[in-house]
């Protein structure tokens, strides 16, 4: 980790800037970029709608929209603190993927307010990922923009995430001979993260899920304010347990984390099963100190870059983008997230496996390329791609 000071001194005037694709540098130039030449191109794409992801920036940048409520787990903070995450995703997204995406924070938490607001700046964008929205809201955002817009929006902090945690779960009980179907599960955190980590889990074939969040266990006996809660007790921890963390995660075979820092204790780690498996996910701060709980666990990952197996949904997001946007896909369904997981646990070698390397690094080129073209099958295979998906990648 850099010293405090580095970190400043590189966020000075912000991280990201506009770059130009073609020089400005006399007044030919002047009137084929700007008036009165560009106006012939207006004209073509008022004729033709489609044609704005052909003339225009559309067809390969992002919004990345935050209200700045749940941002990492520093919670509410609001729109301008918020921006430095935002525009470290952008950053990412064109680093890894050649995406250009462009940072939105909002001065609201509205929910009517941010799904009108993001309606009336869709046209300039290709896609919209939303980000450290605060849940239940971002739910609802999510859900009501993926049906009233043609193109992709995808909350990273839900589907990114757990794609990258059910590709590095499958990875990860490989490695200690388990199965998901006869692993016990805790997904601890049943935010925006958590219960789409914990219910992708659950179409991937878990069964001994139990969600836990402040109060403990969610039990199919209780009745919750949270919909979303009692949708998961419904379909998860089949003998209704309840109780603390310190409870249910006796005998666990896997723990996941997206919730605070330090609540997990080592003794709580110390009463799961053998050949035990902790993602400790949240961010900044993981639930567990990876130093302190290494020697007592067979695989051990976090949301962090300087340590081993990072589970972070960087992992995701640029290629995941990159395929929806290289076949102009309206959505991105179940179809393209299964795959996407797939695609990324699929990049380490079996016989590569072990405790250290369940998950490949962001660093490996493999990464972007093999989710763009899983992603783009998915999306032809059903039915949301606009057009033939580009087999040859322009990324690197
Ligand atoms: N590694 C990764 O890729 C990602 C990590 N995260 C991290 O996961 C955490 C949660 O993020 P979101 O789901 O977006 O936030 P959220 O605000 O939607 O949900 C957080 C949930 O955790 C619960 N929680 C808080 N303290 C808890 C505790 N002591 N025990 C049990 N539950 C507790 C809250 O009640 C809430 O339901 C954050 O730290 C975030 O940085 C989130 C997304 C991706
Ligand atoms: C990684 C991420 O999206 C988060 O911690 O919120
Ligand atoms: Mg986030």
């Amino acid at each position: 980790m850099r010293i405090l000071g580095d970190i400043i001194e590189l966020h000075q005037g912000g991280k990201i800037e506009t770059m130009l694709k073609h020089p400005i540098v006399n007044k030919e130039d002047l009137a084929k970029v700007y008036t009165p030449g560009v106006a012939q191109v207006c004209e073509e794409i008022a004729r033709n709608q489609s044609k704005a992801y052909e003339l225009t920036t559309k067809k390969n940048t992002v919004a990345v929209v935050s209200d700045g409520t749940a941002v990492l787990g520093l919670g509410d903070i609001g729109p301008h603190a918020a921006m430095p995450v935002m525009e470290g995703k952008a950053a990412l997204f064109k680093q890894f993927a050649g995406v250009d995406a462009v940072p939105v924070c909002l001065d609201t938490k509205d929910t009517e307010e941010i799904i009108r607001i993001v309606k009336a700046i869709a046209p300039t964008f290709g896609g919209i990922n939303l980000e450290d929205i605060a849940s239940p809201r971002c739910f609802e955002i999510e859900a009501r923009l993926r049906a009233e817009l043609d193109i992709p929006i995808f909350h990273d902090d839900q589907h990114g995430t757990a794609i990258v945690s059910l590709a590095g779960v499958l990875n990860a009980l490989k490695v200690c001979g388990k199965t998901l179907a006869q692993s016990r599960i805790i997904v601890n955190g049943l935010g925006a993260a958590g219960l789409s980590v914990a219910k992708m889990l659950l179409k991937a074939g878990a069964i001994e899920l139990i969600g836990v969040d402040r109060h403990g266990a969610i039990s199919r006996d209780m009745e919750y304010d949270n919909p979303h809660w009692n949708e998961l007790a419904a379909m998860s921890n089949p003998h209704g347990e309840r109780g603390a963390l310190s409870e249910v995660i006796r005998g666990a075979d896997v723990f996941i984390g997206v919730s605070a820092g330090n609540i997990l204790s080592l003794s709580d780690v110390q009463s799961m099963a053998d050949d035990r498996i902790v993602f400790a996910m949240a961010n900044p701060v993981p639930e567990i100190d990876p130093v302190i709980a290494a020697p007592f666990v067979r695989v051990l990952a976090t949301g962090r870059s300087d340590f081993p197996n990072q589970i972070n949904n960087v992992l995701c997001f640029p290629g995941i983008f990159r395929g929806a946007l290289d076949c102009g896909a309206t959505d991105i369904n179940e179809d393209m997230k299964l795959a996407a997981a797939q695609a990324i646990s699929s990049v380490i070698d079996p016989a590569d496996l072990n405790e250290h390397y369940i998950i490949p690094d962001v660093f490996d080129v493999r990464v972007v390329e093999r989710i763009r073209l899983a992603v783009m099958e998915a999306a032809y295979r059903s039915g949301v791609a606009r057009y033939e998906p580009l087999v040859v990648s322009d990324v690197h």
